[in-house]
């Protein structure tokens, strides 16, 4: 039974990988996503110049999952492209995502010409839904501006490349997104990123939990499935299916992951449960979604990917 899967026409052993953002801020922690049973990794979204983000306490586990706040602190791109470089030459098998975010047009023009001149050979990650830095929209929810990006991304970019969009909740923006990313030749769409600016409460002390913008940020984990499975499905059907889904959000076990490809994933990405159990994880996810496909009689995903059915 594999959990083998092909995106951006690459191969990959396993459908498995971290959510950009958790256990990738550094060669420490790639190192252990890249050593474990995971197909590949994908970098912390990178920017131009390097950033510490916001104060901390800046990221909270939940019963049901996680809030964030952290507020892109990040290496810097190049730190990024060094690393990936040298994990090309390690493991030249093995194909790498790098995700990246500029906060304007310039800058992802920018960041995508830097990836350009260097010996990145992999897929790139463009990150329109930060919903952390304060100040700065979720781009995710200006379609103009996501129109005008990837006009100009495409323009200057000529290598596989996706977007990480942020989680949508009516069906009007779900056509509407679809009809700007059909214009495009996108390797992938990734849904979802966290739900932002949500709100954890410790009730004992009657205080927020995280430091930065009175306690708001990003939610992850158990209360995002079910929008993640929709955003995974709704992109699904709606996109021409050179576009592939990478699905993300509320991932904590084989049959969580199972859902997701049955909605139309060829890559699945795990965050918060990634955060709270360490890249170990990876072979847990594996066996447990080999058994859901054995409990069916599936021997590979495209058995029942995006095989959804409906009631009616
Ligand atoms: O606060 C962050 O760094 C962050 N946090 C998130 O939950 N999603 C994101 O895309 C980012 I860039």
């Amino acid at each position: 039974i594999s959990t083998e899967t092909t995106l951006a026409g690459y191969h990959f052993d396993n459908c498995f990988m971290n959510a950009a953002g958790v256990y990738c801020y550094d060669a420490a922690e790639l190192n252990q996503v890249q050593a474990s049973m995971a197909g590949t990794f994908v970098t912390k979204s990178a920017t131009v110049m390097p950033r510490s983000g916001n104060p901390e306490p800046r990221y909270q586990p939940t019963r049901l999952g996680s809030i964030n706040s952290m507020g892109l602190p990040n290496e810097g791109l190049p730190y990024y492209l060094d690393y990936v470089s040298q994990q090309q030459k390690a493991v030249p098998d093995k194909t790498y995502f790098q995700s990246i975010t500029g906060f304007n047009i310039e800058e992802d023009e920018q960041l995508l010409a830097q990836i350009s001149a260097s010996d990145f050979k992999g897929v790139v990650e463009l990150n329109l839904s930060c919903p952390n830095v304060p100040g700065k929209p979720q781009t995710g929810y200006d379609f103009e501006m996501v129109e005008r990006i990837l006009t100009r991304v495409f323009t200057v970019y000529h290598g596989p490349l996706g977007v990480k969009l942020p989680p949508y909740f009516d069906i009007v923006h779900f056509d509407q997104m679809a009809a700007i990313l059909n214009q495009f030749p996108l390797a992938f769409v990734n849904s979802v990123n966290s739900i932002g600016n949500g709100l954890k409460i410790d009730v004992a002390t009657e205080r927020v939990v995280i430091k930065p913008k009175h306690g708001f940020g990003g939610i992850g984990g158990d209360y995002i499935k079910p929008t993640a499975l929709a955003n995974v499905h709704a992109f699904y059907q709606r996109l021409n299916p050179a576009i592939q889904i990478i699905g993300t959000g509320g991932i904590k076990s084989g049959q969580d992951a199972f859902e997701h490809i049955l909605c139309g994933a060829s890559m699945v990405q795990v965050g918060t449960a990634l955060q709270k159990e360490g890249p170990i994880i990876f072979e847990r996810l594996t066996r447990e979604l080999q058994t859901s496909m054995a409990q069916k009689g599936y021997t590979k995903l495209s058995d029942f990917r995006g095989k959804l059915q409906y009631l009616d």
